[in-house]
């Protein structure tokens, strides 16, 4: 296995330091926000689904964070409205200075070519499959000017540092899924990117080849300074990560900061109970906040929601002890 254990500075350096290379002018992350973002697709048969419902979320130049949550919450579309591939059905999108979301296409396209890269989910949506695994590096590159390419990590160079040096001349579709993987990879860093965003780059890899992959997002990081997001399922890839964020039902449910667990605070308010708790008291069931003191709220369902909660046909054994389940909610100013 390749480069993954070798020093931060192999992945896109070049070795000939009188020979500038592309990675080596470390342009730096590119930072995101998005406001009220919401975004729907319309089926086939005309319905509309909501994908998004409302997304706030700033992420700073160069950080790097696992998205999370369940099937279906939104993960997905929001790392392809952020990498500028969808626009949003409402809401802004802000990458750097520039807001997407408004961007003509033209513009759009060149950011997508030289700043901002995307992995679609399963490694051959990113590779040309007939082509070699250099021949995919360099179309990879076919944005970058003449001398700009002639600066950059030769493509064997490039190759060798994900480990694939020995499978250069092979077409992809002789490739493992780990080698897919990782020349996925080579070619979305093959501009030196300012942000990657990288949905389920190691699913269905073998624990060697995600622990390679892993460590090449953040060698690039290290490297670059670039802005990494993942989409991921995998706690073992996640817990790399310094920021998660849980996606729920559309939005950003909570986020995860150096271990610890935040509930995030939505529009008008609101906020998703956490999920041991939201099983036991469903929608609709009334529940008192009651300030404990600045930074603490006691959130209690109380003896009458027996009465007038959704579940009151359940039975008295349905859902939690009806006389005082209560949850202390506490905003943790710590959190950055
Ligand atoms: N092309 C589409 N047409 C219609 N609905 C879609 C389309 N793509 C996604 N959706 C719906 O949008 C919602 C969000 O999907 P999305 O793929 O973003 O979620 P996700 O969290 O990435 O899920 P997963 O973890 O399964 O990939 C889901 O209800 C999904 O069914």
């Amino acid at each position: 296995m390749p480069p993954a254990g070798g020093p931060a500075q192999d992945l896109l350096r070049h070795d000939d330091a009188s020979r500038p290379s592309t990675a080596g002018e470390h342009p730096g992350g590119l930072g995101v926000r998005c406001s009220g973002v919401v975004h729907l697709y319309r089926t086939f048969e005309g319905h509309d689904v909501v994908a998004l419902s409302g997304v706030d979320l700033v992420i700073r130049p160069g950080e790097r964070v696992a998205f999370l949550g369940p099937s279906g919450s939104g993960k997905s579309t929001l790392l392809t409205l952020l990498g500028g591939i969808q626009k949003p059905s409402a809401g802004r999108i802000f990458l750097g200075e520039h807001e997407i979301s408004r961007m003509p296409e033209p513009e759009l396209a060149a950011l997508r070519s030289r700043r901002v890269s995307t992995m679609l989910q399963g490694a051959t949506r990113n590779l040309l499959p007939y082509a070699t695994a250099r021949q995919n590096v360099g179309f990879a590159r076919l944005a970058l000017t003449r001398a700009e390419r002639k600066e950059a990590v030769p493509e064997r160079e490039l190759l060798a540092r994900v480990g694939l040096e020995e499978v250069a001349d092979q077409v992809v579709t002789t490739l493992s899924g780990g080698q897919r993987q990782r020349l996925a990879l080579a070619c979305a860093v093959a501009c030196g990117p300012q942000l990657l965003l990288a949905d389920e780059p190691t699913s269905q890899l073998s624990h060697a080849d995600r622990d390679a992959v892993v460590a090449l997002l953040h060698d690039l990081g290290d490297e670059l300074g670039t802005t990494v997001v993942v989409v991921t399922h995998a706690p073992e890839v996640a817990d790399t990560f310094p920021r998660t964020v849980t996606m729920k039902g559309g939005r950003v449910g909570s986020e995860g900061h150096a271990g610890a667990e935040y509930v995030v605070v939505g529009a008008e308010g609101v906020v998703h109970l956490p999920t041991h708790l939201a099983e036991e008291w469903p929608a609709g069931t009334l529940v008192r906040i009651e300030p404990e003191d600045v930074d603490r709220l006691v959130v209690s369902r109380g003896a009458g929601d027996q009465d007038q909660g959704p579940d009151r046909g359940r039975g008295p054994d349905a859902g939690g002890a009806g006389g005082g389940i209560s949850e202390t909610l506490q905003n943790d100013r710590r959190h950055p």
